[in-house]
């Protein structure tokens, strides 16, 4: 079954006949197979306040999904698809597949064991994670989950410019190889949902690991946060906010880590040739699955315009909606090098801990696998537009 010596046997046929021969001994895969089936399942046994946290915009959400159905990919025969290749390049690092798990901050709200059960099915498969700032287990410990799995760090940039500093060397020197800094939630956007709660979990100190365990944050407190988590909730508060951010300032960050550096949440060219101009990295496309602004574009939407702006100078990531493989497949068609998953690991996190996001990723990697050979594509680096309509 597995003749392609880079492709583990989880993937395409091999996913598939496990399954089936599960089921002539009587077993059925045991989460659902179909997203919209495995969302609907994993929120109805989460609390109503983990599931308003999950939520997003509805408008946006669905303008997120619209985007992909209005491309289709049109598959093409007879191409020798037998062995195929999902690795990826990007600067100075080359990914097992074009996939990532999306930074999800206060992954504890979903299961006991969050970020670490997650960090164990990266590991287990070797798909690169991404661990949020707002993490509830820190940089140091998620690291060491990962072995040798590919880590980044997502940083969001606090008014403490020490303290940035600190994070970005903290992932250094645990081994994580880029740092995202995320763009689009300089605040926190008008939730709904958590206000029809009242619920927001960093005012009851869940994901702030790693801010609770920093040296700079710490001695910046009157006490220390176990003595007085009330002191620290109320730093952190203080400092998360930074509305005042602008281009000019990221120039920081250069001083103080070699790491690639990827710019998430750009959604427009004029954004995306700036993150050029200021000797960034790369870009991760995305509106944040729909959190942050109520009425915004597709995600999918804006990639063909920025891919076209970047000319390939600095790889473009995307995420926001991606579900199954052929919504990979497109986005990479319209430029993208690799996509973040965000909510599905989640729900496979809610129903069944570490074993849930694994069985998630399998299905989609195999979904992924399938559906580029069955479209006439044998490796990643075959894909472009000339793959898709837009109807
Ligand atoms: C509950 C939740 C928490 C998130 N936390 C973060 C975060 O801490 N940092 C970040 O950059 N993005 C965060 N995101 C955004 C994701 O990284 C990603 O952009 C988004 O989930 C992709 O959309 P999708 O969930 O529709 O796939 C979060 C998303 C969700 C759903
Ligand atoms: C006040 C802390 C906000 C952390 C934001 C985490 C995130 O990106 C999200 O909820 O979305």
């Amino acid at each position: 079954m597995n003749d392609h010596p880079q492709q583990p046997v989880s993937y395409g046929l091999g996913r598939q006949m496990q399954v089936y021969m599960q089921g002539l001994q009587g077993q059925r895969p045991t989460l659902p197979v179909s997203p919209e089936q495995l969302e609907q399942q994993a929120k109805a046994q989460m609390s109503q306040e983990a599931r308003g946290y999950l939520a997003g915009m509805d408008d946006t959400m669905r303008s997120n999904r619209t985007a992909f159905e209005h491309w289709s990919i049109v598959p093409r025969m007879l191409r020798d698809v037998s062995h195929r290749q999902l690795t990826t390049a990007l600067p100075g690092m080359q990914l097992p597949v074009p996939l990532l798990l999306a930074p999800i901050g206060v992954q504890s709200i979903i299961h006991p064991d969050g970020e670490l059960a997650v960090a164990r099915a990266a590991a287990a498969l070797g798909v690169p994670m991404i661990l949020s700032t707002a993490a509830s287990c820190n940089i140091e410990t998620v690291g060491k989950a990962l072995g040798e799995t590919p880590r980044w760090f997502q940083l969001y940039w606090s008014k403490d410019l020490d303290l940035n500093a600190s994070f970005v060397q903290r992932a250094e020197k645990a081994g994580y190889s880029a740092i995202v800094v995320t763009l689009d939630t300089l605040m926190l956007s008008w939730r709904e949902q958590d206000i029809q709660n009242a619920y927001l979990p960093f005012l009851l100190g869940e994901g702030l690991a790693n801010y609770f365990t920093d040296p700079i944050f710490r001695q910046s407190l009157p006490q220390a946060p176990e003595d007085n988590p009330m002191a620290a909730i109320r730093h952190f508060i203080d400092i998360f906010l930074n509305p005042a951010l602008t281009w000019d300032q990221l120039g920081f960050l250069r001083q103080h880590t070699n790491l690639p550096i990827f710019l998430k949440g750009v959604m427009h060219p004029d954004d995306a040739q700036r993150t050029i101009d200021i000797g960034m990295d790369g870009i991760v496309v995305s509106n944040h699955g729909g959190r942050q602004v109520g009425g915004a574009r597709g995600a999918l939407d804006a990639l063909p315009g920025i891919s076209a702006a970047v000319q390939r100078q600095i790889p473009v990531l995307f995420d926001s909606g991606i579900r199954r493989g052929s919504d990979i497949i497109k986005a990479l068609a319209l430029g993208a090098s690799a996509v973040l998953l965000g909510r599905p690991y989640i729900w496979g996190l809610a129903l069944d801990g570490q074993q849930g996001v694994q069985t998630v990723l399998e299905n989609l990697l195999a979904d992924l696998d399938l559906t580029l050979a069955l479209s006439g594509y044998s490796s990643l680096d075959q894909l472009d537009a000339s793959a898709l309509v837009h109807e």
